[in-house]
């Protein structure tokens, strides 16, 4: 483990210089990894893992996504299992169903948690909210989380750039005394860039704030409000969306990703620096009263709770395509398409 220094505050991380792919292979070599849900993380973690040498099987019911498994090369009756026949297999039982998922499920899987496994996640949320969710792990089993910090489609792409994607770790329940370095060889097994220490608590509620906030719908909102007022002013949709989204994900967001914002900052005139430094606080301090207001929606459980509510219908799927539809027709999105399809890389499409 290494110590840095995050901002002048000292965290220790593990890299995979230190916990090596042959540490870790060696750590679950008498492990059978049984990864339950084919969603987004279950094929980026299971198709990681497979392709780094440990012994994988996967658990899903029947239909659309079981089919991709079986597209993904996973084999039926060998690797390709129902999710109780998986959970029945493996010592390893990783919940990478849906949060709600995990709840339906729970009953089924629980019975296959004999002394000796251990129970995985990808999210602190059923563990955290187990007064709404109901999961109770019993007492002679290691209960581990590794929870990437990214679509489990860029962790499976950044895997096949060679690249790693960034990865939150926690032990909430050691009965073998060795949870610890499971978690850390699992996150090496999934392509882990480096791990941060956490708790499930810990992540919960920065994982739901950042996908409610900054990571999507703070961004979305933010967006939309700009696109809107340049609209309403007579702009067209090409200079609007240009001067909105285009610009900040092609051209300035890369400057900052790579070098800081006062690097962005650098890169730009001296008038959209002086105008930036000023709007800057005036959007934070507007903002930061709806921040503080989402981190207590969240702390409470209340945004857990109505995550559960809507995604245990039978018809989510339907609702949320159908939301998503509603976003894509924007027009805000639609000239988005023509933008996208202008990128001189793009050109022949
Ligand atoms: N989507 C992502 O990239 C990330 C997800 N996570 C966490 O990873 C876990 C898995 O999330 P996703 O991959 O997004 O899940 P998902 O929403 O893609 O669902 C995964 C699978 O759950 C199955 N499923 C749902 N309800 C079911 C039920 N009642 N019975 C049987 N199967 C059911 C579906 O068939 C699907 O294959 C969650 O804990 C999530 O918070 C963590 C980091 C990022
Ligand atoms: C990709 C990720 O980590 C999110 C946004 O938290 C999620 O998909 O839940
Ligand atoms: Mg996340
Ligand atoms: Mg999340």
């Amino acid at each position: 483990m290494a110590e840095l220094n995050f901002g002048g505050v000292l965290e220790t991380v593990v890299t995979s210089k230190e916990f090596s792919l042959e540490k870790a292979r060696e750590v679950l070599k008498n492990e059978t990894i049984a990864v339950l849900g084919y969603g987004i993380q279950g094929p980026g973690q299971a198709c990681n893992l497979r392709d780094n040498g440990f012994n994988v099987i996967v658990g899903q019911r029947q239909g659309k996504t079981y089919d991709k498994a079986v597209e993904d090369g996973w084999v039926p009756g060998k690797t390709l299992f129902s999710i109780e026949e998986a959970a029945d297999k493996g010592t390893i039982i990783c919940m990478l169903l849906s949060d709600a998922g995990q709840i339906a499920v729970w009953p089924k899987v629980k019975p296959y948690l004999t002394a000796g496994k251990t129970l995985y996640y990808s999210h602190g949320f059923a563990i955290t909210w187990n007064d709404r969710t109901g999961v109770v792990p019993p007492d002679d089993v290691d209960v581990m989380m590794v929870a990437p910090k990214g679509s489990g489609t860029s962790l499976r792409s950044m895997f096949l750039e060679g690249r790693g994607l960034n990865c939150s770790y926690a032990v909430y329940q050691d009965a073998s005394g060795r949870a610890e370095d499971k978690a850390i060889a699992f996150g090496i097994g999934i392509g882990a860039g480096y791990l941060f220490k956490t708790t499930f608590q810990r992540e919960a509620t920065s994982d739901l704030t950042g996908e409610r906030g900054s990571l999507m719908g703070a961004i979305e909102g933010l967006l939309e409000a700009q696109y809107e007022v340049l609209r309403e002013h007579g702009h067209s949709p090409s200079e609007a969306f240009n001067e909105t989204v285009e610009e900040l994900t092609q051209s300035l967001m890369p400057l900052f990703a790579a070098k800081g914002m006062d690097w962005m900052y650098a890169n730009c005139s001296t008038t959209a620096q002086r105008g930036a430094l000023d709007w800057a606080p005036r959007f934070r301090d507007a903002i930061k009263p709806v921040m503080e207001w989402l981190y207590l929606s969240v702390k409470t459980g209340n945004e857990a709770q109505i995550s559960i509510d809507s995604n245990s219908q039978p018809d989510y799927r339907e609702k949320l395509n159908a939301e998503l539809k509603a976003m894509r027709e924007k027009e805000m999105w639609r000239a988005a398409e023509t933008v996208r399809k202008l990128r001189p890389e793009n050109e022949e499409l």
